[in-house]
């Protein structure tokens, strides 16, 4: 059978900014107030994704999401006409404001987890978004990442889909970004890997002293429950709270994994030794490479400066692996020679590209966070909706759609602007009927 590991990658948003929202994320916090440009930002991931689709790869598309969020401001009680609600909003209450109009549901690693038909009990790939309770800004994402989901997989036969988990921080959720699989193809059952912080209901356990630990065990195996999977092909791990607090806020700022390929800080996980040993275990008798990289070879620092390990491993058509990586991977003396070196030596992976994902980087978000990878048997994708899907039509249009209604630069003081929502609005109205979405954001279903 044919097998497809698509990367449905996050399209940025028409307010784009750079808040410093993100207690623990260090790009995120030391870019605070930078002047962002949203064009540019959509036009770099459209130019990741079409090189994408270039290589062979199936790649696909997830709407952004509606903002400035004037539903969550009314419901936090500003009144009156939109522009109103964004004057006084900015005004009275400055970081609640910034935080309704962030497009971080760009980083789709964090729309959810999905386990494919080949790990769960009924054969049908399972969805479930995260709730992503640990920040305000992002915890407004869950329902309308649902429903653009379900219009992207839109067959009951085939896909599953589940609500958030309950929006309490015992149950804080990340989705992808905290969960990777290995498997030797991807259209066979694989060992589906939950990376957790802490534990939510028992605080003797270690936990991260500085920096918040957003995912709990408690979550992720909550997860694992929903979408049916067997426990002799999950593992669950604690990340260490060391990394955390030197500002790995998700796993996938330190380790990823491609097929039977996974990719790791030395430092990543608790309790390493027996994490690897449960995982080649279940794994079981195929060839199984763990590349770990030594703090000698790569302080912490640069893996969180470059996003090293925040890399895409894909396999391309003749079946060889590269690494997309941002730039700034090839910038770092360190984190390049490491990559030259891997190439060159007889690890799996053959081949690395570097992409300009700058606009993303500063708010935290490297390659990998910007997709969500949905490994997909040839008949499931035949039924993934066909307009989400990038070809050269489809990707010529999403750019001329961001070069008619993308501003160049936004400045906090842009956000407060009545015209940006009304752009905003305008620009999604027209990509619901482009990505053939229905009506999924608040402001379509008003009075409905
Ligand atoms: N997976 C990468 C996620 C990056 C994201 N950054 C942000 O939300 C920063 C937004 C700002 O600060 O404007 C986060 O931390 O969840």
């Amino acid at each position: 059978m044919k097998q497809f590991e698509v990367n449905f990658d996050g399209l940025v948003g028409p307010t784009h900014n750079y808040a410093g929202l993100s207690f623990g994320n260090v790009a995120s916090q030391s870019n605070a107030n930078a002047i962002s440009s949203p064009k540019q930002a959509a036009k770099q991931g459209l130019a990741k994704m079409k090189a994408l689709a270039d290589m062979g790869m199936t790649q696909g598309v997830l709407a952004p999401q509606e903002r400035p969020d004037i539903a969550t401001l009314r419901r936090l009680g500003f009144t009156g006409s939109d522009a109103r609600v964004l004057e006084n909003a900015a005004k009275q209450a400055r970081q609640v404001f910034l935080a309704c109009c962030s497009a971080s549901s760009m980083w789709t690693a964090n729309a959810a987890t999905v386990s494919p038909s080949a790990d769960t009990a009924d054969g049908r790939v399972h969805f479930t978004p995260a709730n992503l309770t640990n920040k305000f800004h992002r915890s407004l994402e869950p329902e309308v990442t649902g429903r653009i989901l379900q219009a992207t997989f839109a067959n009951e036969k085939y896909f599953a889909h589940h609500a958030h988990l309950p929006d309490n921080e015992h149950f804080g959720d990340e989705g992808a970004a905290n969960h990777t699989r290995l498997c030797s193809n991807y259209c066979h059952s694989g060992v589906e890997l939950f990376v957790y912080g802490r534990y939510a209901f028992d605080t003797t356990k270690p936990a991260p002293k500085r920096y918040p630990a957003r995912q709990t065990l408690e979550a992720s195996q909550a997860i694992a429950r929903l979408h049916g999977l067997d426990e002799d092909s999950v593992v669950f791990i604690q990340q260490n709270p060391d990394v955390i607090d030197q500002g790995v806020f998700h796993n996938d700022v330190i380790a990823v994994g491609n097929q039977n390929v996974l990719f790791f800080h030395e430092q990543a996980f608790y309790q390493k030794d027996a994490v690897l040993q449960e995982i080649r275990r279940k794994f079981g008798d195929h060839p199984l490479h763990f590349i770990e990289v030594s703090t000698d070879a790569v302080p912490v620092a640069d893996a969180v400066k470059t996003y090293l390990f925040n890399t895409q491993i894909i396999t391309l058509p003749d079946n060889s692996m590269a690494i997309i990586a941002p730039s700034e991977c090839e910038e770092n003396e360190n984190v390049h020679r490491y990559l030259s070196a891997l190439i060159a030596s007889d690890a799996p992976i053959k081949e690395v590209k570097y992409f300009d994902v700058k606009q993303s980087m500063r708010n935290g978000g490297g390659p990998a966070c910007l997709r969500l990878r949905v490994a997909l048997t040839e008949q499931e994708v035949a039924v993934v909706n066909p307009a989400t899907l990038i070809n050269d039509t489809q990707f010529a249009k999403l750019n001329r759609w961001v070069d008619k209604h993308y501003r160049d630069v936004l400045t906090e003081n842009d956000l407060r602007d009545p015209q940006l929502l009304i752009e905003s609005r305008t620009a999604l109205d027209e990509l619901t009927q482009l990505l053939k979405l229905g009506s999924v954001y608040p402001f379509q279903r008003q009075g409905s």
